[in-house]
């Protein structure tokens, strides 16, 4: 049977009149990766701080690997195996690169060497060895975004939540990026990826989750929603 390791029932957010999530129901099986796709001010990005706890819903439920983590502070989904990126870069500006990576594997419980260790294994990965020891805030948004990845080797989440990993990264970042994910993946990590890149992300995908104000407007796979009048729609509009 597939092991659900995400499930938000019925989750809604408003800010003052602003109903920014409006009751969304969504499940995440084990090595499945789920595309999050919309219009801009669709409730993508705000989907994805509900979960990881940087915004508390009104109303509805999360459930992470089977434990409620509805009311949790943002740093406990992580210790329960929830892995989130940022459209600007996760990473701490003043830590070095390779402080910023360590950061992933101390957080599942490494020593600091050991966290060092690997960390500077997933650097030379992504392709930053040469800027290891480097502030963040001294490198370049694709740079930024590559320290993301390697925070994500090192974590070896459960459920993986990117958020526009692709933009504004050349193609052969995003084939470094679609290496790490699709391995992470058959390795059994569930991914929930927000892209407007639709033919990379809809490349990797099984499923696709359409939202519109807050809501699901179409699911299904990505020749399904493609074909859907209703999500063209929203797209024109
Ligand atoms: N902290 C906040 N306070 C008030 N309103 C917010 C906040 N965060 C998001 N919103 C509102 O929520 C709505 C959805 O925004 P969100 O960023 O989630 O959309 P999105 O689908 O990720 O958009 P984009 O594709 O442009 O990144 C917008 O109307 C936005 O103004």
């Amino acid at each position: 049977m597939t092991r659900i390791v995400l499930e938000t029932q019925g989750l809604r957010k408003a800010f003052g009149g602003n109903q920014v999530i409006d009751g969304i129901d969504f499940r995440l099986a084990a090595g499945e990766l789920v595309a999050i796709v919309g219009p801009n001010g669709a409730g993508k990005t705000s989907f994805l701080n509900l979960i990881a706890g940087q915004f508390r819903p009104n109303a509805g439920t999360i459930q992470l690997a089977g434990a409620d983590v509805t009311q949790l502070a943002p740093n406990v989904p992580a210790r329960r195996g929830l892995f989130r990126s940022f459209q600007n870069g996760g990473a701490f500006g003043r830590l070095s690169a390779i402080q910023n990576v360590a950061l992933a594997g101390m957080v599942r419980g490494l020593g600091r060497r050991e966290a060092e260790s690997e960390a500077g294994k997933a650097l030379a990965r992504v392709g930053l060895s040469p800027v290891a020891d480097w502030p963040a805030d001294h490198l370049s948004g694709g740079q930024r975004k590559l320290i993301d990845f390697a925070r994500l080797l090192l974590a070896k989440p459960e459920v993986a939540l990117l958020d526009e990993p692709t933009a504004g990264v050349n193609p052969a970042i995003m084939e470094v990026m679609r290496a790490i994910i699709a391995e992470m993946r058959d390795k059994g990590v569930g991914f929930a990826v927000i892209s407007h890149d639709l033919p990379w992300v809809f490349g990797l995908c099984q499923r696709v989750v359409v939202l519109a104000s807050g809501r699901v407007l179409a699911a299904g796979s990505p020749d399904e929603v493609s074909a859907d009048p209703a999500v063209r729609e929203a797209y024109l509009a």
